[in-house]
């Protein structure tokens, strides 16, 4: 990646190299003409999940499946995403120089996707915006813990219209996932690692979540005289969450035409 000093200023500091997120990358007007493409769609274009469901483009990847051409994506999501994107620089050393390939999924409330990691398919950099809902993406160790347990090592929230960009260590040496919850829970400056990179609409409405919060806390524990002061913000998972994760997937028949052309 060149040294984008742009996107330098959106790194997530507390996170191993390299990830970044971007409040607002796309407006409203985009997020709602992104909606339409993705939603006015027949039922067959979905592959429903136990947990999930999902549209691919320009193709699913099978086993050995060889994408047609590198520039592939439908323009309703090269453009704006997917170049604002390569304007940003992220792509400048990936074998295609841009995204290929797009990865819609859609969570309803409580639905989520087990820890896991995205594989040589791709050039090591995912790039995901969010539309609709806000949603926590946990990031696991890879190592399991003493009692073959997960470890959680860092969380994000993804606010709607956000783009996450995770790459280098962030993509090799870990795993991703989003549990199956309805509501986001201890929420805070200290638990959210992209907290200093949030809108400042989100900074405030958990801040003053967590303002209430220890008031009534307060209140409780001189009642009970507990000592418990734990009063994380929770944020509600109120509509579909759907995202798209963009991709450069390494083999592609027809790049010499591509280059060609371009
Ligand atoms: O929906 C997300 O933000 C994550 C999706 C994901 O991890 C994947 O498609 O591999
Ligand atoms: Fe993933």
């Amino acid at each position: 990646m060149t040294e984008s000093t742009e996107l330098e200023s959106y790194r997530i500091e507390p996170l191993p190299s390299a990830a970044y997120y971007i409040p607002d990358f796309i407006s409203p007007h985009e997020e709602k003409f992104l909606l339409e493409k993705i939603t006015n769609v027949p039922d067959s274009r979905w592959t429903t999940l136990s947990h999930r469901k999902l549209q691919t483009y320009p193709t699913q990847l099978l086993k050995g499946t060889v994408l047609p051409t590198a520039d592939a994506l439908p323009t309703w999501l090269a453009v704006p995403c997917a170049s604002r994107m390569k304007e940003l620089g992220i792509w400048d050393n990936s074998p295609h120089l841009t995204a290929n390939h797009c990865l819609v999924n859609c969570y309803e409330p409580g639905q989520g996707i087990m820890p896991h990691e995205d594989g040589d398919v791709y050039f090591p950099m995912v790039a995901t915006v969010s539309l609709q809902d806000g949603i926590v993406l946990d990031i696991y160790r890879k190592e399991l813990g003493p009692a073959g347990e997960r470890v959680l090592a860092y969380r994000i929230y993804q606010e709607p219209r956000s783009l996450l960009i995770t790459t280098e260590n962030m993509y090799t040496d870990f795993l991703h996932g989003i549990q199956e919850l309805k509501i986001d829970k201890d929420l805070s400056p200290s638990t959210i690692s992209n907290w200093k990179n949030l809108s400042f609409e989100t900074q405030q409405r958990i801040l003053m979540q967590i303002g209430q919060n220890q008031q009534k806390r307060r209140e409780q524990v001189v009642e009970s005289g507990e000592q418990d002061m734990c009063v994380g913000a929770e944020l509600p998972r109120e509509k579909d969450r759907i995202s798209l994760t963009f991709r450069d997937v390494k083999k592609v028949r027809n790049f010499a035409a591509f280059l060609r052309k371009s």
